[in-house]
């Protein structure tokens, strides 16, 4: 078991401004340059050694320049998953026995490395891979990235230093949070190079080994952050990376008697597909595998008749359009008081439509690209089919346009029916619709969206009515797992508001928390009894 000590407190990562003139500004722009003008191998790493998968060649290209290729990757096929699975076991008996604290400082090193030299590496490579600007960048592959290390370590202390509350007489009891046994399958969406880093790290830092299956979209930053560990002192076969589609490594991992347990982030749809898949082999696995998976939203923003209009106006702009609206907390759904959308509308459409997109390195831009061909052929038809309907309105944004990257404008359709499928369906990019409702019926408007889509992510109300807000709260306790009175519903900070979400938005463990990490741990109780009885008869016993 381990000692309990006591790891240096975490703080916040602060937000660097990259404003112009800073050295931060002048270091990333150096960076972006470097990375624009090579092509990496995008290895596998098996035990320590890097080799391309033995499957199709994929190039990872900068989506707001689709031509312009950053690095190749292949596939991992089922050889290179049972590689890894091998390395993953032979890695496991030293990195479990290893002492907490020896794999905390894996991690603390990692943090301290990104937050200084490794900082404008990850952040360029998720701007040029990713399409991220700046600012996008420096909240997830640094802040967030550090943050979810840092506060794992401190969350994952607090696990350890959980000892059982009572010993009886001459009795010690202790808790063993042993690993899992097996190894978990970690994979990741193309979204947040953070979430991308956390997923495998988590579980390893509870002393389980890893398969990390990266986003192919995502995979320079994820090559790089390999690296990063790696010089962090992460050891060989502890964590090890399959880039690809992972069907074929799926096909190995998702029928292994050592699947310990399943992390995941990405879509509703994949993640199901994981589960029901694990359901079908349940009586081939060695214990019963954990899953994990944080999914996808229907993300609101509720405005009450006493909101004030520039707080929601910016809400609705930032929460629904950074990062192209594919965060799975962007808000894509707007339910906005008629007299409240009278005073906020003019401007609103002006903003959105004055809103610069394009190539990422550009500073000047608000937005970049959507990720690929995938993304931009889907958001495109919910346009056109926006445009073709008779209760949709395209009031804003609604232009499209992949000659040179994946763009799409931001769009703002208002709907009078607010059973349209812009309201329940999560197309994951820059497209928020708004229903504007009369002032009266602000409750049954609540009603009616608290259910209407499958899924409970985040959602915000905007009011100063201190009743409405207090009601709403209340209200959609359920349609959300991260709730916003008076703010965007992105942007959650470890540590702040631990992130997650329940119905069809995953499993709510609640991404750099304990109660994520706990999901990563097979407590044993341990009895130990000083002065053991001798005689098996109990006093009561009536023996003449
Ligand atoms: N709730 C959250 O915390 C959260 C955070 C980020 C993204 N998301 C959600 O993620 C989605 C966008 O991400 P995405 O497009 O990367 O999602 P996705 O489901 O398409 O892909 C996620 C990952 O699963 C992999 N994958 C797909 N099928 C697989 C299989 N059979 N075996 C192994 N791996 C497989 C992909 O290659 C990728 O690495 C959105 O729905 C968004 O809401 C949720
Ligand atoms: N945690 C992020 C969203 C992660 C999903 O893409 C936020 O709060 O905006």
């Amino acid at each position: 078991m381990d000692a309990i000590t006591t790891p240096p407190a975490p703080v916040n990562e602060p937000n660097l401004t990259y404003a112009p003139g800073t050295p931060e500004r002048a270091a990333l722009e150096l960076e972006l340059k470097r990375q624009e003008d090579i092509q990496l191998e995008l290895t596998a790493t098996i035990g320590g050694t890097k080799k391309m998968g033995g499957g199709a060649e994929t190039p990872v290209v900068q989506p707001h320049d689709h031509g312009h290729v950053l690095g190749v990757l292949k596939n991992a096929t089922q050889a290179d998953a049972r590689a890894a699975i091998k390395a993953s076991q032979e890695a496991a008996p030293e990195w479990a026995a290893m002492s907490f604290d020896d794999r905390a400082a894996v991690l603390l090193k990692a943090a301290d490395l990104l937050a200084g030299p490794w900082r404008q590496r990850i952040n360029a490579a998720t701007m040029l891979g990713q399409s991220k600007t700046a600012f996008q960048a420096e909240i997830d592959s640094a802040c967030e990235l550090i943050d979810f290390w840092r506060y794992n370590v401190h969350y994952a202390r607090g696990i350890l230093a959980e000892q059982p509350i009572a010993n009886s007489r001459g009795i010690w009891n202790r808790t063993d949070h042993r690993p899992l046994e097996g190894f978990v399958y970690a994979i990741t969406p193309f979204n947040f190079t953070a979430i991308a880093g956390n997923l495998p790290t988590a579980p390893a830092l509870m002393g389980n080994t890893v398969i990390w299956k990266p986003s192919p979209t995502q995979q320079l930053a994820a090559h790089l952050t390999m690296e990063l560990l790696e010089e962090a002192g992460m050891p060989p076969g502890v964590i090890n990376m399959l880039p690809g589609d992972g069907l074929a490594v799926s096909e190995v991992a998702l029928k292994h008697p050592d699947l310990a347990g399943i992390h995941f982030t990405g879509s509703t749809p994949t993640f199901q597909h994981l589960w029901s898949t694990v359901g079908a082999n349940i009586a081939s696995y060695r214990s019963y595998p954990r899953i994990v998976g944080e999914t996808g939203g229907k993300d609101f923003i509720v405005a009450h008749p006493s909101a004030d209009p520039d707080v929601l106006r910016v809400a609705m702009l930032r929460g629904a359009f950074e990062f192209q609206g594919q965060k799975c907390s962007a808000a894509s759904r707007a339910y906005v008081a008629r007299s409240v959308w009278k005073k906020v509308r003019d401007r609103f459409i002006d903003e959105v439509e004055s809103i610069h997109v394009g190539d990422v390195t550009d500073f000047s831009n608000f937005m970049g690209a959507v990720i690929d061909d995938r993304a931009f052929a889907k958001h495109k038809k919910a346009i056109a089919r926006a445009k073709r309907s008779k209760t949709l309105d395209v009031v804003a944004g609604g232009k499209v346009d992949d000659s040179v990257g994946y763009f799409v404008r931001p769009t703002v359709v208002e709907g009078g029916d607010p059973t349209d499928q812009m309201f329940t369906t999560e197309y994951f990019g820059p497209i928020l619709a708004v229903h504007v409702y009369d002032d009266a019926n602000f409750e049954k408007v609540v009603d009616q969206m608290e259910s209407i889509a499958p899924y409970a992510l985040t959602g915000a109300v905007i009011a100063q009515d201190r009743r409405a807000i207090a009601w709403a709260t209340d209200r959609l306790r359920f349609a959300a797992g991260n709730f916003y009175v008076n703010d965007k519903p992105t942007g959650a900070v470890v540590g702040q508001q631990p992130f997650g979400g329940g119905r069809a938005s995953g499993t709510n463990d609640k991404a750099g928390a304990a109660s994520n990490l706990l999901r990563w741990t097979s407590p044993r109780s341990v009895k130990e009894t000083f002065d053991p009885p001798t005689d098996y008869r109990y006093p009561f016993m009536d023996l003449g």
